[in-house]
């Protein structure tokens, strides 16, 4: 049953694909064609025969000639866009994977090797459709056409010519398959630490320069290199030692054929012998058969890379998001929403101690809520939790009265305007990067939300205004500008739960204020979840709680905690 859905979900690839494999095999039989056609002209021509018998074979070797590079043509056209159109459903496949591990970290997995599956590993798939799985199975056919033909022409023949192509052939690709895979391990992973480790150092690139520390990580990445280079060699290796495999087998039976021919050719008349002509044709259809099988070494060495690539990407779709969808979602009630924590616990995987222990909280709809706490208390985590980007382990996330692992999680961040900590700008202009929230939102909502932030001087130096190109290769914001376009994008998005995650890290007192003072007025009636550090202004809500250690404080440790968190500031 899964077998069909995917098959009717396939449906037009496989036809593609299809297609590929049956011009190519009209391409490979007209190879064959032309060489035995050609062999049986030259040496019949040789015979200074009269030219009219020979005026069919002229046009044979001219249309042969022609649907070869047609065939061949067509296969690489029908194959690619077929390669292609798997290609761009298997990186929406990788993404839609990658996307619910990506608030728990990808899974451990780092963000290079990621870039190298999506990017490398994706194509190496393509290469297993269009490189190995297409020539294989029309090499196979032909080759076996040709075999055939050697055999009409010279029975004993057959025998040899196949022995060689299974040699050459079929036991030399496995070899070069068994190796490759062997060499594709080590291969993949030393092209996964390479790209991981360029994207750290450039990411890292001004630490490391500010503590003198990049000839060392250059001196490492180029050890890193190294290895990778090795591997390559090894696959080199591989492949040059199945190619000479190949060509060993093909003069050995090319050899063997020559050698039965002319016994052949020179036994005295009778039914038996073989003309000079015929003699022709059989040296050129053992050739052409090993023509047909000439890609599959190369390919089989490529694709015991490719099968490892392939390996990764399912290992990449095998890891287990921290949340879960229910197999039958319950619906989000309307109207205001009331959020709850019930004796929360989060433990984040290979940490011993959890982030956060026990909590409770009750946020009833329009609540303004403070959260304190030193650095690592779990203040974070507790937004998370309600973002459902983290699974609780233990207790459970209330939202409108439903226990939020009957919801989808997607409706419940749907819920949720949240600006993290330090929220990313995308290359693109700064009206695209504020719409992220709100689609529809006007030119004059986003530049009075930007002016309420305290954005206004900001924005007024921006060389095209809200069509200004923000990003690497726009505009560079700065720590605090970018904080406040994250909270401008969760002011926008009129949500009934405002998260906000040090929304004022990185600003000055006085602006801490205006950002502070305009976001308690726009959030006016949905419910506000405020993390900071930053005790100033803290009386303007409804309720502060403290977190230290993963653990809320009770209340009356939040008046000392307060004390300390003064004290550290100072
Ligand atoms: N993805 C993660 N994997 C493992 N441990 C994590 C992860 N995220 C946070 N932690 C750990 O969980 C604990 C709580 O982290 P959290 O970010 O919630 O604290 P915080 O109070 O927000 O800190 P800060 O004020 O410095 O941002 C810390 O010990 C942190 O190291």
């Amino acid at each position: 049953m899964r077998a069909a859905e995917a098959a009717g979900r396939w449906r037009g690839e496989l036809g593609r694909g299809a297609l590929a494999v049956s011009v190519g095999l009209a391409g490979q039989l007209s190879a064959l064609g032309l060489l035995a056609t050609s062999a049986w002209l030259l040496t019949r021509a040789s015979l200074r025969p009269p030219i009219l018998t020979l005026s069919v074979a002229i046009a044979a070797v001219r249309f042969f000639a022609l649907a070869r590079g047609l065939g061949r043509y067509g296969e690489r056209l029908a194959g690619h866009d077929a390669a292609l159109r798997v290609l761009a459903r298997l990186r929406v496949w990788v993404y839609r994977h990658l996307e619910p591990l990506v608030p728990g970290g990808l899974g451990g997995v780092r963000e290079g090797d990621v870039l190298a599956r999506v990017v490398g590993d994706v194509d190496a798939v393509l290469d297993l459709l269009v490189g190995v799985l297409v020539p294989s199975v029309t090499g196979v056919v032909s080759a076996t056409l040709a075999v055939a033909l050697a055999g009409f022409v010279l029975p004993e023949a057959a025998p040899v010519v196949a022995g060689g192509l299974v040699l050459g052939g079929v036991l030399v690709s496995v070899g070069t398959l068994v190796a490759g895979r062997r060499v594709a391990g080590t291969l993949g992973a030393a092209r996964a630490e390479v790209t991981a480790r360029v994207v750290e150092t450039l990411a890292g690139a001004p630490d490391l320069l500010a503590f003198g520390a990049l000839d060392r990580v250059a001196r490492s990445l180029s050890d890193t290199e190294a290895r990778n280079a090795q591997a390559l060699r090894g696959q080199a290796l591989v492949r040059g030692g199945g190619f000479a495999g190949w060509a060993l087998a093909a003069g050995g039976t090319l050899v063997g054929v020559i050698a039965l021919g002319l016994g052949a050719v020179r036994s005295p008349g009778g039914g038996a012998g073989l003309s000079g002509v015929d003699f022709g044709v059989l040296v050129f259809t053992t050739l052409a058969a090993f023509d047909a099988l000439a890609p599959l070494p190369d390919a089989m060495a490529r694709a015991g890379a490719d099968l490892g690539s392939a390996a990764r990407l399912r290992a990449l779709a095998g890891l287990e998001p921290p949340v879960h969808p229910p197999a039958d979602p319950l619906p989000l009630p309307k109207g205001p929403l009331g959020v709850e924590l019930d004796a929360v616990t989060v433990r984040y995987p290979g940490r011993r101690s959890p982030a956060l222990q026990g909590v409770s909280l009750v946020l009833p709809p329009g609540r303004r809520l403070a959260v304190v706490g030193p650095s690592g208390a779990g203040k974070s985590t507790l937004a998370l939790v309600l973002l459902r980007f983290v699974e609780p382990e233990a207790g459970r996330l209330v939202v409108g009265g439903i226990d939020a692992a009957r919801l989808d999680p997607e409706a419940v961040r749907q819920q949720v305007a949240y600006a993290p900590q330090d929220p990313h700008v995308f290359q693109g202009s700064l009206a695209a990067n504020l719409r992220l929230a709100r689609p529809e939102a006007s030119d004059e909502e986003l530049v009075a939300v930007l002016v309420s932030l305290g954005l206004g001087p900001w924005f007024e130096r921006l060389p095209t205004g809200l069509a200004s190109e923000l990003g690497e290769r726009g505009v560079r914001v700065s720590g605090g500008e970018r904080q406040r376009l994250g909270i401008a994008r969760a002011l926008l998005a009129r949500r009934p739960l405002v998260v906000l995650d040090e929304p004022t890290a990185h600003l000055d007192h006085q602006t801490e204020e205006v950002v502070r003072t305009t976001v308690l007025e726009a959030t006016r009636g949905a419910s506000l979840v405020w993390i900071t550090h930053q005790l100033a202004g803290l009386d303007a809500f409804d309720e502060v709680i403290a977190l230290e250690d993963g653990r809320r404080s009770s209340d009356s440790q939040v008046q000392g905690l307060a004390g300390t968190l003064r004290a550290s500031r100072h």
